[in-house]
């Protein structure tokens, strides 16, 4: 079991039911609450170690028989826990930050992307909140990059003037399809606001969430984004020609998008 902090109620409880991490029960409220993960649906878990959301995303989607996946990412490598996961779940060890969109997709059942995304991907805390709150919003940025691709740009005057320049492909497109969900874990700060901003015209609906487990101490807040539109929704195709300008992100050029997913190395259960 992982976690840092004195062992609590949901610490306990993780023991109990064999969970990897208490942080199981962040995801389960937000799947009580949302019901985001449908039997046979697809799952993107980013920053997924130890383990405890594949856990949770597994169950969440149902018998074996309904079919589904979950992929996680992590820097850390990632043993899939032989509790409440099965040979739906698979972990691959990468930098979220550094993988392309195309290198993403191709881990998505028939390479057609997600039907739900999460993102509870976490920098190493350093104890200075600025610092740790620029860092969280960047892995923030980074999986709403991801998830909607060229869609972000949208929002984009909300980063202008104030970053480097970033001009995208005009097909860069997310990972996430259409009416999918995103969840994305963020430190709080002044910030998280703009990042709410953003999602609000790309979903149907956008709300924040504290979960009950987070503790007392912690300021992570959840982004919890309903329902992507589709491309043919949005009004603002023709925007998307604009090089787009967003604060210390990195986005990937069609070099990086080259880059083969063969150097990537995928772990599944047993
Ligand atoms: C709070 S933990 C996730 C807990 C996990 N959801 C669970 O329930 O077991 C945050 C994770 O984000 C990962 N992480 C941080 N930055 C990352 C990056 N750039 N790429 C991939 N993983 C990252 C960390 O290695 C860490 O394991």
């Amino acid at each position: 079991m992982s976690g840092g902090g004195a062992p609590d109620f949901f610490y306990r409880e993780a023991q109990r039911l064999g969970y990897v991490a208490r942080s199981a029960f962040k995801l389960l409220q937000i799947q009580n609450q949302y019901k985001l993960i449908k039997p046979g649906c697809s799952v993107l878990d980013l920053g997924c170690a130890p383990g405890a959301w594949l856990q949770v995303a597994c169950q969440s989607l149902g018998p074996l028989k309904n079919g589904g996946a979950v992929v996680g990412i992590d820097v850390k490598k990632v043993k899939v826990p032989s509790l409440h996961c099965d040979a739906r779940v698979q972990t691959i060890s990468a930098d979220v930050m550094k993988l392309s969109k195309p290198q993403v997709m191709e881990l998505s059942p028939k390479k057609k992307g997600f039907s739900v995304i999460l993102s509870d991907m976490c920098p190493s805390v350093s104890g200075i909140s600025t610092r740790d709150a620029a860092l969280s919003f960047e892995l923030g940025v980074r999986a709403l990059d991801l998830a909607v691709g060229r869609a972000m740009s949208v929002s984009n005057d909300n980063f202008q003037n104030e970053g480097v320049s970033c001009t995208c492909s005009p097909y860069d497109k997310g990972v996430l399809l259409s009416r999918g969900h995103l969840v994305i874990k963020l430190l709080e700060s002044e910030d998280t606001k703009e990042l709410s901003q953003i999602c609000k015209p790309l979903f149907k609906k956008s709300t924040w969430l504290r979960p009950k487990a987070t503790r007392s101490s912690s300021r992570e807040i959840y982004l919890i984004c309903q329902d992507l539109k589709s491309h043919s929704s949005m009004t603002y195709l023709g925007r998307l020609e604009a090089p787009i300008t967003v604060r210390d992100l990195t986005l990937e050029g069609p070099k990086q998008q080259a880059k083969s997913i063969r150097k990537l190395s995928i772990h599944q259960t047993e």
